[in-house]
């Protein structure tokens, strides 16, 4: 299940100041204020503050080292203390504070508030990861809090300190008739009746508030027996939930609403619509078709009930309108209304790690492996904010939508240690532990660019990627010869295969392109994900001397000083320099132990100087040679590859090589160059079959069907 999202539209950046905040406090007598001292100069901050709704919002992200796990218990199973018995530097598990916010929040990061507890100690309490349809991402003067477990955190200055709420669920919002709130902060409710409430809650909806909506409609929900009542409001608080993407919440108001009579289609339209939210296509289906029962005329019904049946048609098929899809993008909209087809893929227990995906059935080479939309992929494209976006995201989608934990939870998440209580409502919320959260991020995320066709072009605009979780997808180990090749239209991801696979093969992909030196993509699968490769390529390339190793380093770096590390444009490359690259690439090609480096094994380090050569002879029309170093690049990936005296057909390239062929652009362009030279050597049939080949290969990098002059422009 994936949840269909808006993007939020605020730019996000990361927050410094909280990341090198000092953290050698421990033991240090806290300077405690008064309430009229910590509201004076709370107030010299409220005059910075830019209430306009396009101000920056910056995300405190977490620091996963700082890492404290989220509070599991309940509020009314923790010892309540005073503000006064905080100690710096300190979890204070076991024990809760209930406290009253007595100034507007300054927002940033977080909500920074002015808070007092029943004997007068006042503080200071910020409270970030709040979601936007959460009160608390606003805390209004007046309400009363619970925190669970509090952090007194080191504010910057000396002895200076901040109660931190970084676990959205380690905060309550009590209800004002709530009997844990202490006396002396009871204010009673300021509306008395069911009615009354429902009028808030109209009024609150009507200014467009539709938090404040939400908590007056509980309110006149809670205050009133009458089901006769109640049914509508439920109707409304739907109605706001649907707003507000709260579709778990949304569905259970709608179902709620039901009475029994005809009236009842609203409530399966709205829980349908709900459902189609959360992206679980089948269940909307069945209480739209409920809807259509007791309402069939209506328009809004029988819309939303086609919308469902191709998203149905589409999870079945796997049958997509690529080319359309891909029209519809534009900077505003890149979630695509479009079902997943995962059914030639399942989950099960890998060799190599974990959970890992596999084939249900058997796949042609550059036939599709499975679609699926995004679960969570923020449209933000800004390199520099795409990671804490997708972070925010995760945040605010699994406190508003809970059914998303049993996804997301059960995803790899590294080294850190989870309590297995997360997910777990308490207190009437879900446990949302940030720090795991941002673990899973790190391990699962990919980036995508906005489309990869696009990003395959010569005027590709670099380093524009969103990053997004695709949970099945995530499920698929790393292999540096992987079977499976992705790319994204918008927030939809697309795996073909790169080779033919068997029912019950595993599937992989590539974490990131891989480099072409053992212990540099060594290194980078350490450091990024915390494994050691055990691909068919590493695996044999852990057999290479160190001196072969070390040789042929010396020598690609030669290669790329000689060349500038770029390939030829239209410039004519002079004899000399073609020949120095030529007898580089030649000792290079020596370089490799001939045992080792056996038919279709790759031979990485020599992709570049071979892919330079072709386009240097290209360059002097010296078509031969282009066939010649083409093939070479084709070899030098993996493929099984004839010498360029024989006769072959490039169309068995993909299903005819071995298992440890390495798919890439590179060798769209290969095919492409050799078609291009086969066709001025007069060879008609080898151009075309090569460049069906490349057309096929180009399938696999973007997609789907595109034409191999789209990457000239
Ligand atoms: C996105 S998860 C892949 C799914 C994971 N196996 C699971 O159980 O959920 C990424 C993690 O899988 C592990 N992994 C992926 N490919 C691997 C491989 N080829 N060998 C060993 N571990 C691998 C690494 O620990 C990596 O951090």
């Amino acid at each position: 299940m994936a949840v269909a999202v808006s993007a939020p539209g605020l730019p996000v950046t990361a927050d410094k100041a909280a990341a090198d905040a000092p953290l050698t406090t421990k033991g240090l007598k806290p300077k405690r204020f008064t309430k009229e001292e910590l509201l004076q100069t709370h107030q010299t901050y409220l005059k910075t503050q830019d209430d306009s709704p396009n101000a920056p919002r910056p995300v405190k992200q977490p620091i996963l080292s700082e890492a404290y796990p989220a509070s599991t218990k309940s509020i009314r199973d923790l010892e309540i203390i005073p503000l006064s018995e905080l100690h710096p530097e300190t979890h204070h598990r076991g024990k809760g504070i209930i406290v009253k916010a007595v100034s507007p929040p300054f927002v940033g990061a977080g909500a920074v508030s002015v808070v007092e507890d029943e004997f007068g100690n006042a503080d200071k309490l910020a409270i970030y990861n709040q979601p936007d349809s959460s009160i608390l991402s606003g805390v209004p003067e007046g309400c009363v809090i619970a925190v669970k477990e509090p952090y007194y955190k080191n504010n910057g200055a000396e002895r200076d300190f901040i109660i931190c709420v970084d676990h959205p669920s380690d905060v309550i919002l009590l209800r004002f008739t709530d009997p844990i709130i202490p006396e002396p902060l009871r204010l009673g409710p300021l509306l008395k009746t069911a009615e009354d409430w429902k009028k808030a809650g109209d009024h609150a909806f009507i200014e467009k508030d539709f938090p404040t909506a939400v908590f007056c409609y509980t309110e006149a929900i809670e205050a009133s027996e009458d089901d006769a009542f109640k049914a509508p409001i439920f109707t409304k608080r739907a109605g706001v939930n649907l707003i507000l993407g709260r579709y778990d919440a949304a569905k259970s108001d709608a179902l709620a609403s039901r009475t029994g009579g005809p009236q009842d289609w609203k409530a399966y339209y709205n829980a349908g619509r709900a459902a189609y939210g959360l992206c679980s296509y089948a269940e909307s289906n069945t209480l739209l078709s409920k809807a259509l029962e007791l309402n069939p005329s209506h328009d809004g019904i029988q819309k939303e009930h086609a919308r469902c049946a191709a998203r149905l048609r589409e999870e079945e098929t796997g049958s997509y309108d690529f080319p359309e899809m891909l029209a519809s993008l534009a900077p505003n909209h890149v979630h695509l209304d479009r079902g997943s087809f995962l059914s030639n893929t399942r989950v099960g227990p890998s060799e190599h790690h974990g959970r890992g995906l596999f084939a249900t059935r058997d796949i042609k080479a550059g036939e599709i492996v499975f679609v699926e939309k995004a679960t969570l992929m923020p449209n933000q494209y800004d390199p520099s904010r795409a990671s804490a976006a997708l972070y925010a995201l995760m945040v605010r989608q699994l406190c508003e939508n809970p059914s998303l934990n049993s996804q997301v939870l059960g995803m790899h998440h590294g080294t850190y240690e989870r309590s297995g209580l997360e997910g777990t409502v308490v207190d009437g919320v879900p446990v949302v532990d940030v720090f795991l959260l941002e673990a899973i991020r790190t391990t699962n995320c990919f980036s995508a660019p906005r489309s990869t066709v696009a990003d395959t072009r010569a005027t590709r605009v670099e380093g524009r990627m969103a990053k997004g979780l695709w949970v099945h997808a995530a499920a698929m180990n790393h292999s540096c010869v992987p079977n499976t090749m992705r790319s994204f239209v918008g927030d939809v991801l697309i795996s073909r295969a790169t080779r033919d696979i068997k029912a019950g093969d595993e599937l992989f992909h590539q974490y990131v392109p891989v480099k072409s030196l053992p212990d540099v993509r060594a290194q980078q699968q350490r450091e990024g994900w915390g494994f050691a490769c055990d691909c068919d390529l590493c695996t044999t390339e852990k057999r290479c001397s160190e001196g072969g190793l070390a040789r042929r380093k010396e020598l690609l770096a030669a290669v790329e000083k000689l060349c500038n590390k770029k390939l030829p444009g239209r410039e004519l490359i002079p004899d000399a320099s073609i020949r120095a690259v030529d007898k580089l690439t030649k000792q290079l090609e020596e370089a490799h132990e001939a045992s080792i480096y056996v038919e279709g094994v790759p031979r990485l380090t020599l992709i570049y100087p071979c892919n330079w050569l072709v386009g240097a002879h290209r360059g002097r029309k010296n078509h031969a040679k282009v066939v010649k170093y083409a093939l070479k690049v084709l070899r030098n990936f993996g493929f099984r590859v004839p010498d360029e005296s024989e006769v072959w057909d490039p169309r068995d390239l993909y299903s005819q090589s071995g298992n440890t062929a390495l798919m890439s652009l590179h060798v769209v362009k290969a095919l492409r160059r050799l078609g291009e030279a086969y066709e001025a050597l007069g060879h008609k049939e080898m151009a075309e079959r090569s460049l069906e080949a490349a057309e096929l290969g180009y399938t696999m990098v973007t997609g789907f069907k595109n034409e191999l002059a789209v990457m000239d422009r």
